[in-house]
């Protein structure tokens, strides 16, 4: 892996070098705001860590926790999750309540915010016997080797009182009959796997089973693979926003953002990648963290629609 570690190494030190320049491209959210720190990593099917940039900081994964979510709720139900709530890109910001609206209280996907409520009502129906904060975050610590793992007490305590419009969404979808549980304990369970703080190795490693879409345990390797089709297409689909084609077309790996600045991306049957920066375009996607994704796609040929034209 000596060639992956001086890749890793060149794309960081290009990132931070031109960081200033690459979110005046990218329509930053916040303009003034300093680039701040970024890390990689990539975790290869076989378990070997290979880093560069910053990657002891540990940030909140947030919506990179939908698709941890989704796998347990696929584990217990199968597809009929998808009763509850649809497969389509949404085409409006990941907090939109519109949409729910047209489609009596059925989420348009499990990515968006009323999607992922609706995901972690599916697991704590089915699995009320987890740890102390739900299935997600065991499924995640589980993944780690670990008996737990820390969540950001601002995160948990920012978004328990001030998530009005997640309140919102899931009032709306009770009132449609799209949500069995407790509206407050789906919101607690919802914020707690949001607040999970990890580094990038850290998140790499606990999403490396994404990438070993083949391999069967106690499962049939059926279920496993229905799964990971689920997974990995949604994160294709959906899983960047209202900027998931551009991130396709940049990029073409099956990924997952948050608004904590993580990205985690997988290349299928050869590794899972994660990337850390803080700033935000204006989709809530990191803007180093996508541009850093497409220089390791370009450099290593990962994509899964080819190399880019003229490499
Ligand atoms: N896109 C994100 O990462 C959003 C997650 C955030 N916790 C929210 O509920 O809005």
């Amino acid at each position: 892996m000596t060639d992956l570690t001086a890749l890793l190494r060149d794309i960081a030190d290009e990132i931070t070098h031109h960081a200033a320049k690459l979110e005046r491209e990218a329509d930053a959210k916040d303009p003034d705001a300093a680039p701040g720190p970024f890390g990689i990593a990539v975790v290869g099917i076989d378990g070997t860590v290979t880093c560069g940039g910053d990657t002891g900081t540990r940030f909140p994964i947030q919506s990179i926790s939908k698709v941890f979510a989704l796998e347990v709720a696929l584990c217990a139900i199968g597809d009929r999750v998808f009763e509850r709530v649809g497969r389509e890109p949404s085409g409006d910001p990941f907090n939109s309540i519109v949409e729910l609206e047209r489609n009596d209280g059925v989420p348009r996907n499990p990515f968006v915010n009323a999607g992922a409520l609706v995901t972690v009502d599916v697991v704590g129906e089915h699995l009320p016997d987890a740890g102390e904060h739900g299935a997600v975050v065991d499924l995640i610590a589980h993944q780690l080797e670990r008996a737990e793992v820390p969540l950001d007490q601002e995160v948990l305590e920012s978004e328990v009182s001030g998530g009005d419009l997640n309140r919102a969404m899931l009032s709306f979808m009770k009132h449609h009959g799209n949500l069995n549980g407790d509206p407050d304990l789906v919101l607690r369970r919802y914020v707690e796997q949001c607040a999970v703080s990890l580094n990038c190795a850290e998140l790499a490693r606990a999403g490396r089973f994404l990438a070993r879409t083949k391999l069967s345990g106690e499962e049939t390797a059926d279920a496993r693979a229905m799964r990971m089709r689920h997974l990995l297409a949604l994160m294709m689909t959906c899983g960047h926003y209202d900027a998931s084609g551009d991130f396709a077309l940049r990029v073409g790996l099956p990924a997952k953002s948050g608004v904590g600045g993580g990205i985690l991306a997988i290349a299928p049957e050869v590794a899972a990648i994660a990337v850390w920066s803080r700033n935000l375009d204006q989709n809530g996607n990191s803007i180093q963290g996508v541009h850093a994704l497409e220089m390791l796609a370009a450099r290593t040929g990962w994509s899964v629609f080819g190399p880019p034209k003229g490499a």
